[in-house]
This record gives structure tokens, C-alpha cells and sequence, in this order.
């Protein structure tokens, strides 16, 4: 069968879903193609998953931090309990957004999309044509090139582990050690990280960083770094990891978590003169790609901004608005902000203090230690921590940086701050409700 559509859209992510729907509802005869569960990975292996099971993390160390200050004993975390509430979450993703595809008027396929020539996919057995393309297929994990790489699990694994084994290991100390670290840690498990050099989270300031990494070592995570695995081998239940020098690491489950590569490699993308590298399609500033058809969005977009879900949102609800012809700008990005749920959680918006540190004459960097502060102290937080960097010139905030367990509030208010250059003066006029995360910020900028 060959069928023709104005727009089509291959991968019904995060990205794929809410462009495609918003599309249909302009008018657009619209398909869409997804060839695994509907909704991609934020709901269904990604985010949402992955916060339901940081509540766990945070309600074991908030109780802790009060044990002798009115609370006697820290929760037990039940594994299978808490994965089968994280699977009330997840469960009904794929169907659901599959239902409002439809209900918005989008034609579904269930296929691995490939490109015949610049203007046309094979489905199935179905040939679709359409006048425009986005692609938006997402990224999976990498897996390490390594002798025993088939005992690799990965995050989609982590995510769905039916118990907590005693011990398990993350190659690769990144977000998705750094969050599933103090998860396993939380649900009970010995938690080794294994980072090849000394910079594990390198886009993060590295002195939050080994303050991170200090008080995971606190709670029982260890750290091994420099160190260059070689090789996994199984022994009986377990896995013995080594290097090529003396290291040697028995656990029970390994993880690769050394990053995600954009999923390119089905497309057969030369068949539609559309060019990528290894981070990804590569576009111009209007999201369009070397085949003037050809749209792409999401992570498997090559770009310097971070993969994240808020990112591939952005890109689609400018993809439309490009598309339905309601802007001929080019895309702009605004400071984003990203958190690493850990335990303690990091998270940074706008320069960063290690940009800052090389252009010392621009920027002014200001650290400070919240720790006793009456926001963290009455839940005996063991750190806050916060960097405001600020440019000398017009005194305007533009980056901040911060650790504790309420940076994923704190982080969202210094967002809006940078992003709308609201400056300490104009903050005052606002008032916040107190004793809040919020009621701090403008102590935070005095
Ligand atoms: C463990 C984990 C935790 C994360 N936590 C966060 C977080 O806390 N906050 C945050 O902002 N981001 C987080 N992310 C990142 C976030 O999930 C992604 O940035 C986001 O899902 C990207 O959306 P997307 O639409 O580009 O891709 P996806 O959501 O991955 O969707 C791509 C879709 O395309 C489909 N597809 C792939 N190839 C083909 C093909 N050839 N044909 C048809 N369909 C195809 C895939 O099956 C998938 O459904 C996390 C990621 C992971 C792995
Ligand atoms: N909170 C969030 O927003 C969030 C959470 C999880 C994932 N994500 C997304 O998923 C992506 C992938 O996460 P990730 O943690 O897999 O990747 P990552 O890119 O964050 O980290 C990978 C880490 O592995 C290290 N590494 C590379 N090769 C190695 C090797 N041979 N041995 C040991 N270490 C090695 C890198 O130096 C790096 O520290 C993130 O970049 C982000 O886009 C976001």
C-alpha cells in the first residue's frame, strides 16, 4: 500500500507525541511511526520512572538526617513493592498515548522506520510519502566494546529490576549512576561506580561534585576512579570486573551507564541525503536537516544543549509552530536548567562557575554555605551548598549552581530569574510565602 501525508513523524516519544498530536489538531494530515512502546523513554524507562523510585531515596534520607531529632528509625524500602507502584505509572503509557494519537487524528504505525529515497519510508509493507519529515527517534544506551560486554544491563533493565541483588556496579559515573546509585543504595544494595578518569558528571562543578560523591560515600556507595575496565567475566551468579592492571570487582549486576547513542542506525538516512555524526542528525538553526524535507528534534538531534526531556519539548512546539508557518525564526534556547537526582541533588542553570573561573575579568563568582540556614538545618540536611555567578558589568545574575536536597525547587527559581533578567532589586517587590525554599532567594542574591 502507499500512502501520501502532509507531515510525517518517525518516533512517538516525548518529542514525536506532542508535535504530531498538535499537527493533526492544525489541520495537517499527519502519521506517525513508533517501534516500541508509545511515549518513548521519559515515561515509560526514563524520568517519570526513575523519579517514582528517588521518593524512596528521599523519604529513607529524610528520615535518617532526624534520627535522634524526633524520628527513631530510617523506612525499610520493599523492591518489589515500590516497582510495582512504578509500574501503575508506566504501565499505561504506551496504550494512552497511543488512544490520544489516534483521538487527535493521527494515523498510527507500529514499524521501524527506514527511508526508501528523499522523500518516502518503508512501514511495514507499506510505502508512506509526505511533503515534510521529523525525525525523533530518541537514544539508547551505549554499550562499552569490552570482552563479557553481553552481561552489560542497562538503565531500561535497572528500571524494571523485579528484586535488589546485594550488589550491583555502574560503569560510567554519569547522571544515571549518580541517580540509580543512591536509589540502590536506598533500596539496600552495596553500590560501586566506576568512572575511567577523575571527572565523573564533568559538566557539573567538580567541587559540588566531590562533595556529592562524599556523602554517597557516607551512606555506603563506593567511588572507584582512573579505572579502565577490560573485561567481565561471569562466575557462577556473579561477575568479576577487571582492568589491566590490578583491579578486580566481584557483583552480582553490572550496568553500562558511559552515556546513550541517538538512534540513527535503522533509518538507512543516506537513502534521504540526510547527514549525522556520531552525536546525531545534523540541522541548522531551524531544526532542518541537510534534506530540505527533513526535520529532526529530541536527542537524537547532534547539539550542544543537553539531552533532556524539557529540551525535545521545546524543539517540538517549535517545529510546529515552524511548520504551521506561524514563525520564520530560527529556534533560540534559553538558559536550561538540568538537576541530577541524586542524594544529595545537583543541579545548575545558566554559566557555570568553572566558565566563570576562566573569564574571571567577565564574571564574579559567589559561594555560599547554606548548610545552617533554617530551610535545611530543621531537616538536618548534612549540606547545602550554592554558587551564584553573577557578570560584573550590568550585575545581573546568570548562572547558579546548587546542592541539597530541594535543588530541583531551587534550581526552576533561579531559572525563571536568569531567564527573565530579574535582578535582586526587582525580586524585593516579591513577596513569598515563608518559611520556603523560595523565601531564601533573596538572601541567596544579597
Ligand atoms: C534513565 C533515564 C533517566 C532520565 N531522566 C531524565 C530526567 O530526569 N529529566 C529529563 O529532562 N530527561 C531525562 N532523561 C532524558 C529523556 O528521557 C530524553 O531526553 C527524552 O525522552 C528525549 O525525548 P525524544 O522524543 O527525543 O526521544 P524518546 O523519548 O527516546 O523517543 C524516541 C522514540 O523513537 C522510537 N524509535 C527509535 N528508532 C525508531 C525507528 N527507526 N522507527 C520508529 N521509531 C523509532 C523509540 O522507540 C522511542 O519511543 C532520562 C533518560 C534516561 C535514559
Ligand atoms: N536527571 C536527568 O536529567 C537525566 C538522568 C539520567 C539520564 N539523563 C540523560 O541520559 C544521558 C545518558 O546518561 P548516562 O549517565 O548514561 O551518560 P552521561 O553522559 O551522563 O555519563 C557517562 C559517564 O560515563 C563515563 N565513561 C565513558 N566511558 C567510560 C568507560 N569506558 N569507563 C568508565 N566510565 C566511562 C563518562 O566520562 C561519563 O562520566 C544523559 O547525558 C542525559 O542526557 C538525564
Amino acid at each position: 500500500m502507499k500512502k501520501k501525508y502532509d507531515i510525517i513523524i518517525v518516533g512517538g516519544g516525548v518529542a514525536g507525541k506532542s508535535a504530531a498530536s498538535e499537527l493533526a489538531a492544525s489541520g495537517k494530515k499527519v502519521a506517525a511511526v513508533e517501534n516500541d512502546l508509545w511515549g518513548g523513554t521519559c515515561p515509560n524507562r526514563g524520568c517519570d520512572p526513575k523519579k517514582v523510585l528517588v521518593a524512596a531515596v528521599e523519604a529513607r534520607s529524610n528520615a535518617n538526617q532526624l534520627i535522634g531529632k524526633g524520628i527513631e528509625s530510617a523506612p525499610d524500602v520493599n523492591w518489589p513493592d515500590l516497582m510495582a507502584f512504578k509500574k501503575t505509572f508506566t504501565d499505561p503509557v504506551s496504550e494512552q498515548t497511543k488512544k490520544s494519537l489516534i483521538e487527535a487524528g493521527v494515523d498510527t504505525y507500529s514499524a521501524t522506520v527506514e527511508f526508501i529515497n528523499e522523500n518516502s519510508i518503508r512501514v511495514n509493507d507499506d510505502i508512506l510519502e509526505a511533503d515534510q519529515f521529523i525525525i525523533s527517534t530518541g537514544a539508547h544506551p551505549s554499550i562499552l566494546d569490552i570482552e563479557g560486554k553481553e552481561h552489560f544491563l542497562t538503565s531500561d533493565d535497572f528500571l524494571s529490576l523485579p528484586e535488589m541483588p546485594e550488589t550491583v556496579t555502574f560503569i560510567g559515573g554519569g547522571y544515571i549512576a549518580f541517580e540509580f546509585a543512591a536509589i540502590a543504595n536506598a533500596a539496600g544494595a552495596k553500590v560501586h561506580v566506576i568512572q575511567h578518569n577523575k571527572k565523573p558528571l564533568k559538566a557539573y562543578d567538580q567541587e559540588f561534585i566531590k562533595e556529592l560523591m562524599k556523602q554517597l560515600e557516607d551512606k555506603g556507595v563506593t567511588f572507584h576512579l582512573d579505572i579502565n575496565i577490560t573485561n567481565i567475566q561471569k562466575s557462577s551468579n556473579q561477575f568479576i570486573l577487571t582492568d589491566e592492571d590490578n583491579f578486580n570487582l566481584t557483583t552480582d549486576l553490572v550496568f553500562g551507564t558511559t552515556g546513550r547513542i541517538p538512534n540513527i542506525e535503522n533509518l538507512k538516512l543516506e537513502n534521504a541525503k540526510i547527514e549525522y555524526d556520531k552525536k546525531g542528525i545534523k540541522t541548522n538553526k531551524f531544526l532542518q536537516t541537510s534534506n530540505s524535507a527533513v526535520y529532526a528534534m529530541g536527542d537524537v538531534l547532534s547539539k550542544s544543549q543537553p539531552k533532556l526531556t524539557p529540551v525535545a519539548s521545546l524543539e517540538a512546539s517549535y517545529l510546529v509552530s515552524l511548520l504551521r508557518g506561524k514563525t520564520e525564526e530560527s529556534l533560540i534556547y534559553p538558559e536550561i536548567p538540568t538537576i541530577v537526582f541524586s542524594s544529595p541533588k545537583v543541579a545548575q542553570v545558566g554559566v557555570t562557575p568553572s566558565q566563570a573561573d576562566k573569564d574571571k575579568d567577565k564574571y564574579d563568582i559567589a559561594t555560599i554555605d547554606a548548610t545552617d540556614w533554617f530551610s535545611y538545618a530543621r531537616l538536618n540536611e548534612p549540606v547545602s551548598l550554592v554558587k551564584i555567578i553573577t557578570e560584573k558589568k550590568s550585575g545581573n545574575l546568570v548562572g547558579a549552581t546548587c546542592m541539597n536536597n530541594e535543588a530541583d525547587v531551587l534550581i526552576n527559581l533561579f531559572s525563571i530569574l536568569i531567564n527573565k533578567k530579574i535582578t535582586a532589586n526587582e525580586l524585593s517587590d516579591i513577596v513569598f510565602a515563608y518559611p520556603t525554599i523560595a523565601s531564601d532567594l533573596s538572601s541567596l542574591l544579597a
